[in-house]
């Protein structure tokens, strides 16, 4: 039986022959040509090649265009480990197979390629097809050499849920990678706290349920599922997703039971693949999982520990995404046993604290880590930045796992993050009252106006307005902030910030508005139109981070032309270059990096680009106008995450 692919692409050959003038080939027409060719056959595209020939016009209503079964779903239906009873057995109708020998990959068996390709050749016009294989060369530019069915699994994903830039990635690198002609899954929970329900509305209950086997019981989960950006969004739906609070915590601080909730995700990722039809057709054994940050981290210890032994996912690979080492869902020893590992798996996660770390003279420190157990299972590691890559193999960087991961390095990479130009866009920004472009700045004065009368602030075009977002955490360096600006606001300069967290912060900011009426804005909470709005406004944008992966809104604000000014660490190093006035054309830089982090390199820094804002008018301009040309969309990261599970696939899976 033949795949629908090339199903289509058979019926459309066989129409070809009977109603084409017949035309020999050139035989010198190069290979490449006549693959090419066929993708279109293969695709389904040749209805419209034949309706110009005469052929029967094509259908009225073109078929859906769901992704094609990838080549792993010519195996036999998955055999279960028996520990993962479904609770609505997995359907086992055989899927539709293409030829045993079939290779990876959307074009099938090589010997069929050429045979297939010389008739349909035979059969169209062949300047026209020049023609259109130009157009094709084209498009074909942005697709990847190897399509691969690829499940991400997170803790969170915009525009579903969002705490932080994890989100950001999650919800758009996948549609990246499914642009680029992946099949590609998003698995995350289901999180019903009243403000994100909505968010879920189009998303719909699978009829998939499973019963997961930890915490001492049998827990249910349900899958929901909603097909968008050609991406599979898969929502593990369990009570515990279901409280007021944000993401994580609430009020008073972070959900007791997170390790429960993240370890129910985590079986639930891994059986998604296998139970779920999705458009028809489940992913099957032959992934690549992409497990980011701590939430995620039990699924490649869990394809090691539950599933190899068992046959499943051999031919799977899995590549741990480092977003931020400093969560690493640490608890005690004694929960182990609720994770429902064999107990001669303890040291994948076994963590124990340094002397200094522990809290009493009798604690020994024993934990269980699950970014531990992921750096040592999986196939690969990236960290989202170059930068960062290094840096975690340090002991200052490294957080605790700076051995572990430097004796991963043959497999550590880093790869700095794009950011989702549809959303992210000066020229069609929902949350914009006006929109600009680098040909046309006069919208980003206007933007800077409203800002400063939707904060209440003297609006006034020539006093340059700092900003900052982001969570009012350490690692964020509020507390530099907060001692730099009584000295600060000694100048004619205004100041938004924008964040929650800390609530010693929160309520320094409340307080420092107060005390800087006319120059500092403090708010408090968590809004993207806002977090928009002030990108857009201000002309410079401060992020002192002690560390940072990679960090986004910095290439949020160069986007929007607004000059960042960013402690030189991690992702910040790798994305903003010091404004150098001598230096050779397009190459002046697109803001300042300054080291070492202490405040008065700090306001040197903001200093020094206040004076260019106010006194260098053109060498502004140009550093806006750099920072808004450079290319921050995915299609580079893309690419070289491609890369990453090409080697990931090369080698074997790196524990059996
Ligand atoms: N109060 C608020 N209101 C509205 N929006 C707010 C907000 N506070 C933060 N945000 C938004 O959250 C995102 C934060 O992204 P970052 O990359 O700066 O940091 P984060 O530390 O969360 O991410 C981690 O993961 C990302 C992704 O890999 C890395 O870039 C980063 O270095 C790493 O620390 C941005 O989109 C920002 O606008």
């Amino acid at each position: 039986m033949a795949t629908p692919g090339v199903g289509l692409g058979a019926a459309c050959l066989a129409a070809a022959a009977s109603v084409a003038p017949r035309r020999r080939a050139d035989p010198a027409a190069p290979l490449a040509r006549r693959a090419r060719l066929l993708r279109r056959v293969v695709r389904g595209r040749c209805v419209a090649e034949l309706s110009r020939e005469g052929a029967p016009a094509a259908p009225s209503q073109p078929p859906v265009p769901r992704p094609l079964p990838s080549a792993d779903q010519q195996l036999p239906p998955p055999v279960l480990p028996s520990f993962l009873a479904p609770t609505e057995a997995p359907a086992p109708t055989p899927l539709p197979l293409p030829d045993a020998d079939a290779g990876v990959g959307e074009l099938g068996p090589e010997l069929d390629i050429q045979g297939i390709a010389e008739d349909y050749i035979d059969s169209t016009d062949v300047a026209a097809s020049e023609q259109d294989s130009e157009i094709m060369d084209a498009k074909e530019q942005s697709q990847a050499k190897v399509t691969r069915s690829i499940v991400f699994v997170t803790g969170e994903a915009a525009p579903y849920a969002k705490s932080g830039g994890l989100g950001d990635v999650c919800g758009s690198l996948p549609i990246a990678l499914a642009a680029r002609g992946h099949r590609v899954m998003v698995v995350m929970p289901r999180y019903l706290n009243g403000s994100s329900d909505k968010n879920y509305a189009k998303a719909f209950y699978t009829g998939k349920n499973i019963k997961i086997p930890c915490f001492g019981g049998s827990h249910e989960v349900t899958y929901f599922h909603e097909y968008r950006d050609n991406v599979d969004w898969v929502f593990v739906d369990h009570p515990s997703y279901h409280r007021p609070g944000s993401l994580y915590g609430d009020n008073f601080g972070a959900f007791g039971d997170n390790q429960f909730r993240y370890t129910l995700l985590c079986y639930a990722a891994c059986e998604a693949p296998l139970i779920l039809e999705l458009g028809g057709y489940i992913y099957g054994q032959n992934c690549m999982f992409v497990v980011n940050d701590w939430h995620a981290s039990l699924v490649p210890v869990l394809l090691a520990a539950k599933y190899r032994p068992y046959g499943v996912y051999r031919d799977s690979r899995s590549t741990l995404v480092i977003h931020n080492l400093a969560h690493q869902g640490v608890e005690p020893a004694s929960t182990y046993p609720d994770l429902g590992l064999p107990p001669e798996w303890y040291g994948a996660l076994e963590w124990v604290f340094p002397e200094w770390a522990r809290r009493h003279a009798l604690d020994k420190g024993e934990a269980v880590n699950f970014l531990k157990g992921a750096v040592v299972t999986s196939d690969r590691i990236v960290t989202v930045s170059q930068g960062y890559s290094w840096e975690v193999t340090t002991a200052e960087g490294g957080q605790g796992l700076n051995e572990l991961l430097s004796s991963r390095k043959s497999v550590l990479n880093g790869i700095v993050n794009g950011i989702d130009i549809n959303d992210w866009n000066p020229t069609m920004d929902k949350c914009l009252p006006y929109h600009y472009s680098v040909d046309d700045l006069s919208g980003k004065a206007k933007c800077k106006a409203e800002l400063q009368k939707e904060l209440g602030l003297p609006i006034r075009p020539d006093i340059p307005l700092i900003g900052f977002i982001g969570r009012l955490d350490y690692q964020k360096g509020i507390d530099l902030i907060k001692l730099a600006i009584p000295d600060l606001m000694r100048d004619d300069v205004q100041f938004v910030m924008l964040g929650s967290g800390d609530p010693v912060f929160e309520g320094w900011m409340r307080s420092t508005e107060s005390s800087y009426k006319d120059k500092f804005r403090g708010w408090v909470g968590f809004s993207i139109p806002v977090s928009h709005r002030i990108t857009a406004g201000c002309d410079i944008l401060l992020m002192p981070s002690r560390f940072e992966p990679c960090g986004l809104n910095q290439l949020y604000a160069m986007q929007y032309g607004t000059v960042p000014v960013v402690h030189e660490t991690g992702g910040l190093r790798d994305t903003v270059q010091t404004f150098n006035p001598f230096g050779k054309t397009g190459e002046e830089g697109t803001g300042w990096a300054f080291s070492p982090l202490t405040v008065d390199k700090m306001l040197w820094a903001l200093r020094t680009a206040m004076t260019t804002f106010r006194e260098h008018k053109p060498s502004w301009e140009g550093l806006m106008k750099r920072g808004m040309s450079k290319d921050h969309t995915w299609d580079h990261a893309a690419e070289q995450y491609e890369q990453i599970f090409e080697w990931a696939f090369v080698d074997q899976p790196y524990v059996m």
